[in-house]
Protein backbone atom coordinates (compact mmCIF):
# COMPACT_ATOMS: atom_id res chain seq x y z
CA UNK A 1 0.00 0.00 0.00
CA UNK A 2 1.38 3.37 -0.90
CA UNK A 3 -0.14 6.66 0.19
CA UNK A 4 -0.41 9.87 -1.38
CA UNK A 5 2.44 11.98 -0.53
CA UNK A 6 2.19 15.81 0.43
CA UNK A 7 0.67 17.85 -0.66
CA UNK A 8 -1.76 15.54 -1.92
CA UNK A 9 -1.95 13.94 1.41
CA UNK A 10 -2.26 16.41 4.68
CA UNK A 11 -1.71 15.37 7.77
CA UNK A 12 -3.37 18.05 9.07
CA UNK A 13 -6.52 18.46 7.30
CA UNK A 14 -8.93 15.94 9.08
CA UNK A 15 -7.27 18.00 12.40
CA UNK A 16 -8.72 21.21 11.11
CA UNK A 17 -11.91 21.67 13.12
CA UNK A 18 -13.49 20.02 16.05
CA UNK A 19 -16.47 18.13 14.21
CA UNK A 20 -13.63 16.37 11.50
CA UNK A 21 -11.50 15.53 15.06
CA UNK A 22 -14.28 14.01 16.96
CA UNK A 23 -15.24 11.51 13.27
CA UNK A 24 -11.78 10.63 13.22
CA UNK A 25 -11.17 9.93 17.09
CA UNK A 26 -9.97 6.33 17.15
CA UNK A 27 -10.46 5.78 21.32
CA UNK A 28 -13.22 7.62 23.30
CA UNK A 29 -13.51 7.36 27.16
CA UNK A 30 -17.23 7.08 28.58
CA UNK A 31 -17.82 6.69 32.32
CA UNK A 32 -18.78 2.81 31.75
CA UNK A 33 -14.80 2.83 31.25
CA UNK A 34 -14.07 3.65 35.73
CA UNK A 35 -14.08 1.53 38.60
CA UNK A 36 -14.27 3.75 41.21
CA UNK A 37 -12.35 2.84 44.18
CA UNK A 38 -13.47 3.83 47.73
CA UNK A 39 -12.42 3.59 51.16
CA UNK A 40 -14.70 2.94 54.18
CA UNK A 41 -14.41 3.47 57.69
CA UNK A 42 -16.26 2.84 61.01
CA UNK A 43 -19.10 5.18 61.96
CA UNK A 44 -22.07 6.92 61.39
CA UNK A 45 -21.66 10.04 58.94
CA UNK A 46 -18.30 10.26 58.95
CA UNK A 47 -15.90 11.86 56.11
CA UNK A 48 -12.12 11.24 57.12
CA UNK A 49 -10.39 13.30 54.17
CA UNK A 50 -6.85 11.50 53.24
CA UNK A 51 -4.17 14.42 53.16
CA UNK A 52 -1.82 12.33 50.85
CA UNK A 53 -4.76 12.11 48.26
CA UNK A 54 -6.55 15.75 48.58
CA UNK A 55 -10.07 14.96 47.90
CA UNK A 56 -10.11 11.44 48.62
CA UNK A 57 -12.12 10.75 51.37
CA UNK A 58 -12.83 7.89 53.81
CA UNK A 59 -16.56 7.30 53.95
CA UNK A 60 -18.30 5.93 56.57
CA UNK A 61 -20.54 2.68 55.65
CA UNK A 62 -23.71 4.78 55.51
CA UNK A 63 -21.90 7.60 53.59
CA UNK A 64 -20.14 5.67 51.23
CA UNK A 65 -24.03 4.33 49.83
CA UNK A 66 -24.00 8.02 48.82
CA UNK A 67 -20.96 7.74 47.11
CA UNK A 68 -22.72 4.86 45.34
CA UNK A 69 -26.17 6.56 44.52
CA UNK A 70 -23.64 9.58 42.90
CA UNK A 71 -21.34 6.64 40.88
CA UNK A 72 -24.68 4.97 39.14
CA UNK A 73 -26.12 8.32 38.30
CA UNK A 74 -23.23 9.33 36.42
CA UNK A 75 -22.83 6.37 34.72
CA UNK A 76 -19.92 4.28 36.29
CA UNK A 77 -20.49 0.64 36.12
CA UNK A 78 -18.69 -0.66 39.09
CA UNK A 79 -17.02 0.24 42.67
CA UNK A 80 -13.83 -0.81 44.39
CA UNK A 81 -14.47 -1.14 48.32
CA UNK A 82 -11.17 -1.24 50.50
CA UNK A 83 -11.53 -0.76 54.44
CA UNK A 84 -9.67 1.22 56.79
CA UNK A 85 -9.65 -1.49 59.39
CA UNK A 86 -9.47 -0.43 63.28
CA UNK A 87 -6.16 -0.85 64.75
CA UNK A 88 -7.62 -3.41 67.55
CA UNK A 89 -8.78 -5.51 64.58
CA UNK A 90 -5.81 -6.31 63.21
CA UNK A 91 -3.69 -9.12 64.02
CA UNK A 92 -0.67 -11.50 62.36
CA UNK A 93 -2.85 -13.48 60.89
CA UNK A 94 -5.55 -11.21 59.29
CA UNK A 95 -8.29 -13.44 60.53
CA UNK A 96 -10.88 -10.18 60.33
CA UNK A 97 -11.20 -10.51 56.89
CA UNK A 98 -13.11 -13.74 57.55
CA UNK A 99 -15.19 -12.02 59.93
CA UNK A 100 -18.67 -11.76 58.27
CA UNK A 101 -19.22 -9.10 59.68
CA UNK A 102 -16.41 -6.78 59.19
CA UNK A 103 -16.12 -3.50 57.55
CA UNK A 104 -15.83 -4.21 54.19
CA UNK A 105 -18.68 -6.51 54.17
CA UNK A 106 -21.40 -4.49 55.78
CA UNK A 107 -20.61 -1.82 53.13
CA UNK A 108 -20.95 -4.23 50.54
CA UNK A 109 -24.70 -5.62 51.97
CA UNK A 110 -25.47 -1.48 52.66
CA UNK A 111 -24.48 -0.80 49.09
CA UNK A 112 -26.28 -3.92 47.24
CA UNK A 113 -29.61 -2.95 49.25
CA UNK A 114 -29.59 0.93 48.53
CA UNK A 115 -27.67 0.50 44.76
CA UNK A 116 -28.32 -3.04 43.43
CA UNK A 117 -27.75 -2.06 40.02
CA UNK A 118 -24.31 -1.07 40.52
CA UNK A 119 -21.24 -3.70 40.81
CA UNK A 120 -18.78 -4.23 43.77
CA UNK A 121 -15.41 -5.40 43.17
CA UNK A 122 -13.68 -6.24 46.49
CA UNK A 123 -9.79 -6.21 47.21
CA UNK A 124 -8.44 -9.55 47.90
CA UNK A 125 -5.66 -9.66 50.12
CA UNK A 126 -4.72 -9.35 53.78
CA UNK A 127 -2.58 -6.40 54.49
CA UNK A 128 -5.81 -3.80 55.55
CA UNK A 129 -6.18 -6.57 58.35
CA UNK A 130 -2.53 -7.29 59.19
CA UNK A 131 -0.57 -5.71 61.87
CA UNK A 132 2.71 -5.41 59.91
CA UNK A 133 0.91 -4.62 56.58
CA UNK A 134 2.36 -7.45 54.29
CA UNK A 135 -0.54 -9.15 52.37
CA UNK A 136 -0.02 -12.55 53.75
CA UNK A 137 1.23 -14.63 56.80
CA UNK A 138 5.20 -14.09 57.90
CA UNK A 139 7.32 -17.01 58.62
CA UNK A 140 9.77 -16.07 61.71
CA UNK A 141 12.09 -14.44 59.27
CA UNK A 142 9.43 -12.06 57.97
CA UNK A 143 9.07 -13.95 54.98
CA UNK A 144 5.69 -13.93 53.51
CA UNK A 145 4.27 -18.00 53.29
CA UNK A 146 2.57 -18.60 49.81
CA UNK A 147 0.31 -21.49 50.54
CA UNK A 148 -1.13 -20.56 53.83
CA UNK A 149 -1.81 -17.04 52.67
CA UNK A 150 -3.90 -18.73 50.00
CA UNK A 151 -5.48 -20.66 52.01
CA UNK A 152 -6.70 -17.30 54.03
CA UNK A 153 -7.38 -15.73 50.82
CA UNK A 154 -9.89 -18.37 50.10
CA UNK A 155 -11.22 -18.19 52.87
CA UNK A 156 -11.58 -13.89 52.48
CA UNK A 157 -13.19 -14.56 48.43
CA UNK A 158 -15.90 -16.60 50.04
CA UNK A 159 -16.61 -14.03 52.92
CA UNK A 160 -16.39 -11.15 50.56
CA UNK A 161 -18.97 -13.34 47.67
CA UNK A 162 -20.97 -14.32 50.06
CA UNK A 163 -21.73 -10.66 51.58
CA UNK A 164 -22.58 -10.08 47.88
CA UNK A 165 -19.59 -9.04 45.90
CA UNK A 166 -19.55 -9.27 42.07
CA UNK A 167 -15.99 -9.41 41.64
CA UNK A 168 -13.71 -10.92 43.87
CA UNK A 169 -9.86 -8.73 42.62
CA UNK A 170 -6.63 -10.92 44.55
CA UNK A 171 -4.46 -8.29 44.59
CA UNK A 172 -1.67 -10.13 46.83
CA UNK A 173 0.35 -11.51 43.93
CA UNK A 174 0.44 -15.26 45.80
CA UNK A 175 1.24 -18.37 43.34
CA UNK A 176 -2.10 -20.20 42.35
CA UNK A 177 -4.49 -18.36 44.54
CA UNK A 178 -6.77 -17.34 41.48
CA UNK A 179 -7.09 -21.20 40.48
CA UNK A 180 -7.60 -22.19 44.01
CA UNK A 181 -10.13 -19.07 44.68
CA UNK A 182 -12.30 -20.01 41.17
CA UNK A 183 -12.66 -23.59 42.74
CA UNK A 184 -13.99 -22.92 46.59
CA UNK A 185 -16.36 -19.95 44.74
CA UNK A 186 -17.39 -22.99 41.81
CA UNK A 187 -18.36 -25.49 45.19
CA UNK A 188 -20.13 -22.62 47.44
CA UNK A 189 -22.74 -21.66 44.57
CA UNK A 190 -20.76 -18.61 43.73
CA UNK A 191 -20.70 -19.54 40.08
CA UNK A 192 -21.32 -16.03 38.14
CA UNK A 193 -18.47 -14.17 40.59
CA UNK A 194 -15.83 -12.79 38.53
CA UNK A 195 -12.72 -12.94 39.27
CA UNK A 196 -10.49 -10.05 37.94
CA UNK A 197 -6.67 -10.91 38.69
CA UNK A 198 -4.14 -8.49 39.90
CA UNK A 199 -1.96 -10.12 37.62
CA UNK A 200 1.02 -7.61 37.03
CA UNK A 201 1.25 -5.68 40.08
CA UNK A 202 4.47 -4.53 40.39
CA UNK A 203 6.82 -3.35 43.88
CA UNK A 204 5.73 0.48 43.28
CA UNK A 205 6.63 3.19 44.82
CA UNK A 206 3.55 4.83 43.67
CA UNK A 207 1.09 3.19 46.64
CA UNK A 208 2.21 5.50 49.63
CA UNK A 209 -0.97 7.62 49.45
CA UNK A 210 -2.90 4.15 49.49
CA UNK A 211 -1.24 2.85 52.28
CA UNK A 212 -2.19 6.08 54.33
CA UNK A 213 -5.33 5.48 53.21
CA UNK A 214 -6.15 1.75 54.67
CA UNK A 215 -3.67 2.70 57.54
CA UNK A 216 -1.10 -0.01 56.78
CA UNK A 217 1.91 2.87 56.49
CA UNK A 218 2.80 3.05 59.61
CA UNK A 219 3.28 -0.29 59.79
CA UNK A 220 4.35 -1.45 57.28
CA UNK A 221 8.33 -2.80 57.55
CA UNK A 222 10.28 -3.78 54.52
CA UNK A 223 9.05 -3.76 51.25
CA UNK A 224 6.85 -6.11 49.33
CA UNK A 225 9.56 -7.50 46.77
CA UNK A 226 9.49 -10.69 47.58
CA UNK A 227 5.92 -11.51 45.95
CA UNK A 228 5.36 -8.39 43.90
CA UNK A 229 6.83 -7.75 40.17
CA UNK A 230 10.13 -6.10 39.88
CA UNK A 231 9.69 -2.86 37.46
CA UNK A 232 12.61 -4.27 35.46
CA UNK A 233 10.28 -7.10 34.02
CA UNK A 234 7.94 -7.55 31.04
CA UNK A 235 8.27 -11.24 30.19
CA UNK A 236 7.62 -12.30 33.53
CA UNK A 237 4.40 -10.41 32.92
CA UNK A 238 3.13 -11.83 30.63
CA UNK A 239 3.26 -15.56 32.29
CA UNK A 240 1.73 -14.15 35.48
CA UNK A 241 -1.63 -13.44 33.14
CA UNK A 242 -0.82 -16.48 31.24
CA UNK A 243 -1.02 -18.28 34.73
CA UNK A 244 -4.05 -16.39 36.12
CA UNK A 245 -6.00 -17.14 32.68
CA UNK A 246 -5.10 -20.96 32.84
CA UNK A 247 -6.70 -20.76 36.05
CA UNK A 248 -9.71 -19.31 35.45
CA UNK A 249 -9.44 -15.20 36.06
CA UNK A 250 -11.93 -13.54 33.84
CA UNK A 251 -10.08 -10.34 33.45
CA UNK A 252 -6.44 -9.45 34.14
CA UNK A 253 -5.32 -6.52 35.95
CA UNK A 254 -1.95 -4.33 35.54
CA UNK A 255 -0.63 -2.42 38.13
CA UNK A 256 0.34 0.93 38.26
CA UNK A 257 -1.35 2.37 35.24
CA UNK A 258 0.79 5.13 33.49
CA UNK A 259 4.44 4.00 34.13
CA UNK A 260 3.17 0.19 32.87
CA UNK A 261 1.31 1.19 29.46
CA UNK A 262 3.86 -0.92 27.79
CA UNK A 263 2.84 -3.99 29.90
CA UNK A 264 -1.03 -3.43 29.02
CA UNK A 265 -0.40 -2.86 24.97
CA UNK A 266 1.68 -6.55 25.53
CA UNK A 267 -0.56 -8.27 27.86
CA UNK A 268 -3.55 -6.67 25.68
CA UNK A 269 -1.37 -7.76 22.20
CA UNK A 270 -0.74 -11.50 23.22
CA UNK A 271 -3.86 -12.33 24.76
CA UNK A 272 -6.82 -10.56 23.60
CA UNK A 273 -8.58 -10.94 27.21
CA UNK A 274 -10.02 -7.66 29.10
CA UNK A 275 -7.49 -6.10 30.86
CA UNK A 276 -7.72 -3.13 33.47
CA UNK A 277 -5.61 -0.87 34.88
CA UNK A 278 -5.03 0.41 38.23
CA UNK A 279 -3.89 4.12 38.14
CA UNK A 280 -2.66 4.12 41.67
CA UNK A 281 -2.98 6.71 44.51
CA UNK A 282 0.50 8.18 43.97
CA UNK A 283 -0.36 8.54 40.09
CA UNK A 284 -3.69 10.54 41.10
CA UNK A 285 -1.05 12.31 43.71
CA UNK A 286 0.88 13.76 40.88
CA UNK A 287 -1.67 15.08 38.77
CA UNK A 288 -3.25 16.81 41.98
CA UNK A 289 0.40 17.94 43.24
CA UNK A 290 1.11 19.43 39.65
CA UNK A 291 -2.63 20.77 39.82
CA UNK A 292 -1.75 22.35 42.86
CA UNK A 293 1.60 23.31 41.40
CA UNK A 294 0.36 25.19 38.25
CA UNK A 295 1.64 22.83 36.18
CA UNK A 296 -1.42 21.82 34.25
CA UNK A 297 -5.31 22.09 34.02
CA UNK A 298 -6.53 19.43 36.22
CA UNK A 299 -9.60 17.78 33.87
CA UNK A 300 -7.07 18.10 30.75
CA UNK A 301 -4.58 15.97 32.68
CA UNK A 302 -7.47 13.76 34.12
CA UNK A 303 -8.77 12.95 31.14
CA UNK A 304 -5.63 12.80 28.56
CA UNK A 305 -4.34 9.78 30.87
CA UNK A 306 -7.65 8.31 30.86
CA UNK A 307 -7.31 8.15 27.26
CA UNK A 308 -3.81 6.77 27.13
CA UNK A 309 -5.30 3.15 28.93
CA UNK A 310 -8.28 3.12 26.24
CA UNK A 311 -4.99 3.79 23.31
CA UNK A 312 -3.07 0.97 25.43
CA UNK A 313 -6.11 -1.60 25.17
CA UNK A 314 -7.75 -1.37 28.76
CA UNK A 315 -11.36 -2.27 28.67
CA UNK A 316 -11.49 -0.15 31.71
CA UNK A 317 -9.27 1.98 34.86
CA UNK A 318 -9.43 1.53 37.90
CA UNK A 319 -9.37 5.52 39.31
CA UNK A 320 -9.44 7.84 41.98
CA UNK A 321 -10.48 10.30 39.50
CA UNK A 322 -13.46 8.40 37.96
CA UNK A 323 -16.52 10.39 39.54
CA UNK A 324 -14.76 13.70 38.11
CA UNK A 325 -13.93 11.96 34.87
CA UNK A 326 -17.60 10.30 34.71
CA UNK A 327 -18.91 14.06 35.36
CA UNK A 328 -16.78 15.68 32.60
CA UNK A 329 -17.75 13.58 29.86
CA UNK A 330 -21.10 13.64 30.75
CA UNK A 331 -20.93 17.25 30.74
N1 LIG B 1 -4.59 -3.42 46.36
C1 LIG B 1 -4.94 -2.12 46.03
C2 LIG B 1 -3.81 -1.20 46.07
O1 LIG B 1 -2.72 -1.59 46.49
C3 LIG B 1 -4.00 0.19 45.55
C4 LIG B 1 -2.74 0.93 45.40
C5 LIG B 1 -2.89 2.42 45.20
O2 LIG B 1 -3.93 2.97 44.83
O3 LIG B 1 -1.86 3.06 45.40
MG1 LIG C 1 0.68 -14.67 39.74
Amino acid sequence: MTYASYPALRMRRPRASAWSRAMHAENRLSPADFIWPLFVTEGQGVEEPISSLPGVSRWSVDRIVDRAREARDAGIPCLALFPNTQPERRSDDGAEALNPDNLMCRAIRAIKDAVPDIGILTDVALDPYTVHGQDGLLDEAGYVLNDATVDMLIGQSLNQAAAGADIIAPSDMMDGRIGAIREALEEEGHANVQIMAYSAKYASAFYGPFRDAVGSRGLLKGDKKSYQMDPANSEEALREVALDLEEGADSVMVKPGLPYLDIIARVKDAFAVPVFAYQVSGEYAMIEAAVAAGAGDRDALVLETLLAFKRAGCSGVLTYHALHAARLLNG
